[in-house]
């Protein structure tokens, strides 16, 4: 296993309630690894703590590096990137723009103002890895729910994350745009560990390569798909969680 990020003992304290209780969690590179669980789980409380959102006690290591108590952007630059539900994407400016101020975020205000005669060449390569090369032009605000995701995921990846955390990258897309995205995600994950919260259990089946299943904030089962579906535990949280919400909608 190429570990890329390691994190032990993670617990998340809000007031005395314990959001995120006891947490272990390898991230490989090569591997799109599934966090999934019922709501309130602890899920989006976890990746807060790993990129800096939320305090915690516990230790996340990265290339041997403690990261607890180290700011947002300290972690961001060692190469930890997330994604939010609602892509976080500057809506007035292009494609383009947006990839490419994301690939200079080392750059100084000035000359990311500047206009730029010709767009380095990672920005042109991540627009044409995330679907995006024909639309260099078009103000992120106009494009489709699912483009902006892909142009968020394009964000991270010029900025040269390679441990990406991804909150539910395929709410609201269709069909095809969810088969796209599973396939970026193997695609990014060649050298990279790209971690998906997500509630899909179609496209967790689909395209996990490891899961790990956070219950009441502790981890419940972890392993492949075929491991923690067949986990006894794992089906009586999932059918309870599963029967109680049919029962909701058809009462
Ligand atoms: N800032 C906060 N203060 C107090 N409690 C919080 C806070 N943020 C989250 N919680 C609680 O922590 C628990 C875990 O929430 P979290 O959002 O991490 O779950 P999740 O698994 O991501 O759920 P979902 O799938 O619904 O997004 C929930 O009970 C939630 O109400």
């Amino acid at each position: 296993m190429n570990t890329a990020l390691s994190c032990k003992h993670i617990e998340v304290d809000f007031d005395g309630f314990k959001a995120v209780s006891g947490v272990d969690l390898e991230l490989a590179r090569g591997e799109v690894h599934f966090l999934i669980g019922p709501n309130g789980a602890g899920k989006t409380t976890l990746v807060d703590a790993i990129t800096g959102l939320a305090k915690y006690s516990g230790s996340v290591v990265k290339d041997g590096e403690e990261l607890r108590g180290k700011k947002v952007h300290h972690i961001a630059r060692r190469g930890i990137g997330r994604t939010f539900q609602t892509a976080q994407v500057f809506d007035n400016l292009t494609v383009a723009q947006n990839l490419d101020i994301a690939a200079g975020a080392g750059r100084s205000p000035w000359t990311l103002l500047r206009r730029r005669r010709h767009l380095p060449q990672n920005v042109v390569d991540t627009m044409a890895r995330i679907g995006l090369a024909d639309h260099a032009d078009t103000p992120a605000g106009v494009l489709a729910h699912g483009q902006k995701q892909w142009l968020e995921i394009g964000m991270l990846l010029v900025g040269d994350a390679d441990v990406l955390l991804l909150d539910e990258p395929i709410a609201g897309m269709g069909h095809d745009e969810r088969e796209t995205t599973g396939r970026l995600l193997h695609d990014i994950a060649a050298d990279r560990a790209v971690a998906v919260v997500e509630h899909d259990m179609d496209f967790m089946r689909a395209f996990a390569s490891r899961v790990t299943v956070l219950h009441a904030g502790a981890v419940l089962a972890s392993g492949s798909v075929d491991e923690v579906s067949n986990d006894p535990r794992v089906q009586e949280v999932y059918l309870g969680t599963a029967k109680e919400a049919a029962d909701a909608a058809t009462a």
